[in-house]
């Protein structure tokens, strides 16, 4: 077929899949190493894998980021994020989970520091700046 031929893909919306991770009145939240929103405040989270529930696509990045076991997560909202003015356009369907931890002592730990500085808890009535602003408006939509 002629597209066949031609090396340049055409870009197609992904599918993300971020938690917020929840200890008492605190949420886990990291700046961003990355292309998107780069030094920006965001949750744990990525790309869903072919196959893969929400819920075992959230506790998977979580864990692979933070080394944190989750308890159950649940569903609480979806937004449609386009990102045009990146260096590369992206068009994500963000899936935004909520989860307590499995036990509540554990700590996280930055598993990937090429794309985050690392991980800390912030109280939800002083959320750090600047937030990645999909979460940002998906926080102003939602609890504003
Ligand atoms: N991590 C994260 N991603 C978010 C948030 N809000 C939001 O729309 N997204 C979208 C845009 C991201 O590019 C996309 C995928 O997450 P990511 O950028 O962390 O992906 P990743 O490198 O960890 O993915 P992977 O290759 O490990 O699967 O989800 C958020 O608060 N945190
Ligand atoms: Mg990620």
């Amino acid at each position: 077929m002629e597209e066949m031929k031609s090396n340049t893909v055409p870009p197609v919306p992904r599918v993300g899949v971020v938690v917020f991770v929840l200890k008492g009145k605190s949420v886990l939240l990291g700046r961003r190493r990355s292309s998107i929103g780069d030094s920006t405040f965001a949750l744990p989270g990525g790309h869903l894998e072919f196959g893969e529930s929400f819920e075992e696509c959230g506790a998977r990045e979580v864990k692979e980021e933070t080394g944190l076991e989750l308890g159950k997560a649940e569903y609480l909202t979806v937004t449609n994020n386009l990102f045009l003015e990146e260096p590369k356009p992206a068009h994500y369907v963000t899936i935004f989970l909520r989860a307590v931890l499995a036990d509540p002592n554990q700590v996280p730990q930055n598993l990937e520091p090429h794309k985050c500085d690392g991980w800390d808890w912030y109280d939800w009535d002083k959320l750090p700046q600047p937030l990645f602003w999909p979460l940002d408006k998906m926080v102003v939509i939602s609890f504003c």
